[in-house]
This record gives structure tokens, C-alpha cells and sequence, in this order.
């Protein structure tokens, strides 16, 4: 063990919570240190959004195209796209990221970081000993395996195997239809793999309300997918050069592939936390308001189990950051946009109804149908969909919770969200005035149908 080395904050885990701290504290001058024990950029840059929203794009624009008048179906090279996202997810090399980071004044170290002790803060990788006053872990998520015989027998994805797959399989058996789900089965479908896609739940994309499930399904069946809700996968099993795969209602599918979409666990372990006296639950680690775990540690992203998001591990990067800076701030989840990447989008944000009940919020909603009234679904495309939903609170004449099921709906589902957020009135949307002709339209008719 080598002399320990002095900093203000030592970051654990660079994806984007960490990255978004670290970039911030090293501004503002504060001696970093950087711990990251596979790559720069975390899963989020190499396995997850980033690969995912990249291959998903040509499969979007290839059916954009054949919905646009007189355009047809362009083809789709595969090599040319897998090419693109191995140039998006750089190879799964960092190398000029870790330079970066050193010309920045960083102290990178490659290696799993471990808390040794407190007051101060001590952290040990890779043969070395660090001392800080703070630590922020943002050590991130991974992909829950679960409890299904015979899975360790048969060929299993995660979201990094799918998301730097080589070839497209003739066959695939998708666990979960969460957001990994659907986007995943959207995409395999795309690419002409025969899904089944199995949810435990009674319908898709749980967290969402009811009638986005139910949309969200219909379209994935209209586009070949086979949706299967209420049903677990119970075994697996080797069979030819395949796998069988025993669903709970006893049926049976021959696939190439199971690919698990069931859910995250925080990456905790290995971290020394029970050491070093905190503790963490089954969704991470509990945080205050202001990202805190406890005097002079703080946590980002997945690992606190808020909303395992992107943007949320970036907002909360910037709020640690202005913690640790002696900035006053406090986290305020408020109107924090959800959108999964199918085609169409899938948005919301906001609380659902059940939410707003159960937060003792009485509310008013209201749904349209948007070929129906707006003339931009029919100059969009020659076969128009669209569904807004709008959730208001019924005493304070506010939006609450909005959701939408339309293309482009995670660029447009941000009006929502700022409403939301600035609890603006309900009457400013029904009064104002939307490009003709956009989706945006929508917000006041919608707005107008709401019955206080
Ligand atoms: C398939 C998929 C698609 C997604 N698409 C989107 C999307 O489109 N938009 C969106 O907002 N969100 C998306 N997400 C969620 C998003 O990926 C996560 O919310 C985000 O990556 C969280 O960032 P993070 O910084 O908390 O953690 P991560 O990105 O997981 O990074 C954590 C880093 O910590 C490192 N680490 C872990 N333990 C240690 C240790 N002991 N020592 C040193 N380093 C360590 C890891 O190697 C990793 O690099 C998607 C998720 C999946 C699975
Ligand atoms: N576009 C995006 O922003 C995006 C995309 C992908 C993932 N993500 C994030 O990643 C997180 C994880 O996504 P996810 O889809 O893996 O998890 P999830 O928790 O959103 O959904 C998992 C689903 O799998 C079901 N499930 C669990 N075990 C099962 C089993 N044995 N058989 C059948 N179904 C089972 C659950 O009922 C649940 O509905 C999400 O919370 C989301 O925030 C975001």
C-alpha cells in the first residue's frame, strides 16, 4: 500500500452523475479524484442510452419514411448502423476521456474503489489509499437476474449484450416490459427478429397510466411483436442449438436468445459501505434533499434509486457538486420527464392518476385523440396517430401529470414538463397559442376538455 494521497472529493463511478460532479468541482478548482473501474462514461455512454438510442433511430426514420406520402421504405444496412453505434460507444475505449480528465487537473484511477474508513473519509483502489474530505459515489445500477431455472444454461442478454449485439437474431424471448422492454422489443422487431415479449404485470410500462400500457401494446402487436402480460418465464432450458423457454401458463417458445429487461439493483456492493457504518436498502442509498448519505458522502444516479434516469443522475451530479461547494440547494423531483424511445415516443411526466390519489390530490383529466382534431398528425404522415393525456388538479387549476403517446412526443412532452415544474395554471395552456400545424396543438385542446 502506497502513501495515501490527500484530496477534497474523491468520485466514484463516472457515469453521467459522476462525470457531471467531477466536471463541476474540478471548475471550480477543488482537488478531484477520479475512480472508475471500467469505463468513463459509465453504462450509460457504452450500454445503455446512448447505443440504444442510436440503433434505434434508422428503425424509427425507416418507418417515418414509409408513413410520409409518396417516400416508401428505404432500406436498412446493418453493418452501416452497427458501424455508426460502435462509433458512438467509441469502441468501448476512454482513453480520451481519461486524458481529458487529466488535463483538467483530475487524478484518474482505473479500479474498483472501496471505502476504508471515515473522518476522514479513506477510499482504497488498485494498491492505493486516498484520503478526502468528501467521497460521492455514483457507482450506478446493473441489470437484476432474475429467479428463472436453467438461465445460467441457456444464451442470456443483458441491456450490454443487446445493446452491442453483432447480429440480429432470428428469435428472442424478452423478460420485462419496462422501458428496456419495449424499446428493445420495438427495435428486434424492426430488425426482423421474432419477439415474444413476457411481462409479469398486467400491462406495460407499469409505472405509466393504464392507458399508455394499453397503446403502447397495441402497437407492438400491430408491429409484429408478441406481447404477452401477466406472465413470467419460469424456465429455460438447452434444446437443439436453441433454447426452450417455459412460460408460467405452462406454454412454450423456441428462441435463439432471452434478453432480461427486469429491472436494476444498485451497485453497492463491494463498496465497504457496512465497513465504514452506512447502509445501504434494496433500491441503494438513501440520500436527504441535498444528495447526502451522510457527513461528507454524497451519492448520484442509479445508486440512490430515484428515478434511474440520465438526467436525473446529471441533476443530481450538479447538486452534489453545489453541496460540496457550500452552495444551498435541494433537490426537487418535480415534472422530471419519462420518455422511451419507441415509435411512436412514449412520454409522461408528472404524476399518474393513482399517484395524485394517493398524494390526497383530487383531479381531472382528459384525453384526446390527436388525428382527430389537429391537422399536423395528417401532413405528418398518411396513416396519423397521437394520444395526449392531461391530468390536473381539480382545487388549483394546475397540470399535475401529462402523457403522450405521438411521434416526437419526448421533444414536445417538455411544455408539460415546465408547466409541471413552475406549477403553472391550467388556463395558460388553453390560452396559448401553438404553432399550426405541431403536436403542440394538442396541449390546448386538451386543456379545454378538462371538466373542474
Ligand atoms: C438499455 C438502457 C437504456 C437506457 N436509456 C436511457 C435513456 O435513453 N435516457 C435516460 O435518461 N436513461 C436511460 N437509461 C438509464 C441510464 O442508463 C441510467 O440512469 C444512467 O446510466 C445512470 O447514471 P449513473 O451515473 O448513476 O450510473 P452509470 O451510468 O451506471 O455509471 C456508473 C459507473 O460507476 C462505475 N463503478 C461502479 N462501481 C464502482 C466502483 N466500486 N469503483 C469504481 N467505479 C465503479 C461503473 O463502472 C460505471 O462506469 C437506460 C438504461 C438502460 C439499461
Ligand atoms: N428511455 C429511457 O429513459 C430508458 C430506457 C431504458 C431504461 N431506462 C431506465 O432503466 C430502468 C430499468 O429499466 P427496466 O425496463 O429494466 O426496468 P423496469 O423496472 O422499468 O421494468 C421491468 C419490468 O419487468 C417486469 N419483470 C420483472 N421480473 C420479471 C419476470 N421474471 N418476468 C416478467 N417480467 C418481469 C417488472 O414487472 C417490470 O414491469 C428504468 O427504470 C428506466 O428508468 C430508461
Amino acid at each position: 500500500m502506497v502513501n495515501s494521497a490527500r484530496f477534497d472529493v474523491v468520485v466514484i463511478g463516472m457515469g453521467p452523475g459522476g462525470e457531471v460532479a467531477a466536471s463541476r468541482l474540478l471548475a471550480a478548482g477543488r482537488r478531484v479524484a477520479v475512480v472508475e473501474r471500467e469505463l468513463i462514461g459509465g453504462e450509460c455512454g457504452y450500454w445503455a442510452c446512448i447505443p440504444s438510442k442510436t440503433l434505434l433511430r434508422p428503425v424509427e426514420a425507416r418507418s417515418g419514411a414509409r408513413g410520409a406520402a409518396g417516400l416508401g421504405s428505404p432500406g436498412l444496412d446493418w453493418a452501416g448502423l452497427r458501424g455508426y453505434r460502435d462509433q458512438m460507444i467509441r469502441h468501448l475505449d476512454d482513453t480520451r476521456q481519461v486524458d481529458e480528465y487529466r488535463e483538467n487537473g483530475a487524478t484518474v484511477l482505473r479500479g474498483a474503489a472501496r471505502l476504508v474508513g471515515r473522518d476522514p473519509w479513506r477510499v482504497e483502489v488498485a494498491g492505493q489509499r486516498l484520503t478526502a474530505e468528501h467521497v460521492v459515489i455514483a457507482t450506478g445500477s446493473a441489470a437484476v437476474r432474475p429467479p428463472i431455472e436453467g438461465l445460467d444454461e441457456v444464451e442470456v442478454w443483458t441491456n450490454r449484450e443487446a445493446t452491442t449485439l453483432t447480429e440480429i437474431p432470428e428469435r428472442a424471448v424478452l423478460v420485462g416490459g419496462g422501458a428496456v422492454g419495449v424499446e428493445l422489443a420495438y427495435f428486434l422487431a424492426g430488425m426482423g427478429t421474432r419477439v415474444v415479449l413476457a411481462q409479469r404485470g398486467d400491462r406495460l410500462l407499469t409505472r405509466e397510466e393504464p392507458r399508455v400500457g394499453e397503446l403502447v401494446a397495441e402497437r407492438l402487436r400491430r408491429d409484429g411483436v408478441d406481447v404477452r402480460t401477466g406472465t413470467q418465464v419460469r424456465r429455460a432450458a438447452r434444446a437443439g442449438g436453441g433454447t426452450v423457454v417455459e412460460f408460467d401458463d405452462g406454454t412454450r417458445e423456441e428462441t435463439d436468445v432471452v434478453i432480461l429487461g427486469a429491472g436494476r439493483r444498485p451497485r453497492t456492493d463491494g463498496l465497504g459501505l457496512a465497513d465504514v457504518g452506512v447502509e445501504a436498502g434494496e433500491r441503494g442509498l438513501a440520500v436527504d434533499e441535498r444528495c447526502r448519505v451522510a457527513d461528507g458522502l454524497w451519492a448520484a444516479g442509479d445508486v440512490t434509486g430515484v428515478a434511474l434516469f440520465t438526467h436525473v443522475a446529471k441533476y443530481q451530479g450538479r447538486l452534489v457538486a453545489d453541496g460540496i461547494l457550500g452552495r444551498e440547494r435541494r433537490a426537487d423531483y418535480t415534472g422530471v420527464p419519462r420518455v422511451v424511445f419507441a415509435e411512436p415516443e412514449i412520454a409522461a411526466v408528472g404524476l399518474t392518476a393513482a399517484q395524485a390519489a394517493a398524494a390526497g390530490i383530487e383531479t381531472v383529466a382528459a384525453e384526446v385523440d390527436l388525428p382527430t382534431s389537429l391537422a399536423r398528425p395528417w401532413t405528418y404522415e398518411t396513416e396519423p396517430r397521437g394520444t395526449l393525456g392531461l391530468l390536473a388538479d381539480r382545487d388549483r387549476r394546475t397540470l399535475v401529470g401529462a402523457w403522450a403517446v405521438a411521434p416526437l412526443s419526448g421533444e414536445w412532452i417538455h411544455t408539460a414538463a415546465l408547466a409541471i415544474r413552475a406549477g403553472l395554471p391550467v388556463d395558460s395552456l388553453d390560452d396559448g397559442i401553438a404553432q399550426f400545424p405541431t403536436y403542440s396543438e394538442g396541449y390546448a385542446l386538451a386543456a379545454e376538455r378538462l371538466e373542474f
